[in-house]
């Protein structure tokens, strides 16, 4: 089946990349710089602002240093709780080790070759993932397949959109990609619970079911199901 769309909208982690990707790759790397980050950067508006957020959502005082903070950001990481000050904090490492080279991302092998052929063909991408806006920038800039900055016109994260259960946040998408038809826009995620949002606001969607993947024998209900993009078929016309 041929979805007639006019935008593509993609989550990242278990759609387009390996959880592992994130979860060993990337918050590993973040682990053991949190520390040093914020107190090298305690009067960046963002750092600051990520540090008053997480004391306030984890109860600490004021009085918390940095190793009561870290504390807290590895919990949430073990919890894999994607809380918002942790992604901007994630982000902001995330971006200076792929400018350095220490990371290259990697997606699945469907994955590159089809958003390259949608580009081609002239459909519109954008990416919605808990990873900050800074952090998907940096990560699509250094892949084992070049720069794929390119192929993106638009990024929403949990800032600038929402929370990716809500939705309400997929309105404010709509919104922000110039106010398509919600039916026009084809939203494709690996949890069950943010396409039904998605379908909520009135987009399409489908479900990505990769083997091995945490979410890959989930209920995903009344939508449609992939294991791979190759199985999804787009076109604008
Ligand atoms: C460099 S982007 C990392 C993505 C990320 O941090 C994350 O938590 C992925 O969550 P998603 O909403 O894409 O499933
Ligand atoms: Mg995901």
């Amino acid at each position: 089946m041929t979805d007639t769309i006019d935008w593509v909208v993609l989550d990242i982690e278990g759609t387009i990349m390996p959880t592992s990707g994130v979860h060993v790759v990337l918050y590993d790397y973040a682990r053991p710089r949190l520390g040093p980050w914020i107190d090298a950067n305690r009067t960046d508006p963002l750092v600051a602002g990520a540090v008053a957020e997480i004391r306030a959502e984890a109860g600490l005082p004021e009085s918390a240093g940095t190793d009561e903070i870290v504390a807290v950001l590895h919990g949430w990481m073990d919890a894999d709780r994607k809380a918002t000050p942790l992604k901007t904090l994630q982000g902001l490492i995330w971006q200076r080790g792929y400018a350095s080279g220490d990371l290259v991302s990697e997606y699945f092998p469907d994955v590159v070759p089809r958003l390259r052929a949608w580009h081609a063909a002239g459909v519109p991408m954008a990416i919605f993932s808990s990873g900050s806006v800074a952090g998907q920038i940096a990560s699509f800039s250094s892949t084992t397949e070049g720069d794929l900055t390119g192929l993106f016109r638009h990024h929403f994260d949990t800032v600038n959109a929402g929370p990716k259960r809500e939705a309400a946040s997929y309105a404010a998408i709509a919104e922000g990609l110039g106010g398509p038809a919600p039916e026009r826009i084809l939203f494709l995620s690996d949890v069950p619970a943010e396409l039904d949002a998605a379908a909520a606001a009135g987009w399409r969607t489908i479900g990505l079911a990769r083997p091995g993947e945490p979410y890959a024998d989930a209920d995903f209900g009344a939508h449609r199901v992939v294991a791979s993009l190759e199985d999804v078929e787009v076109s604008r016309a």
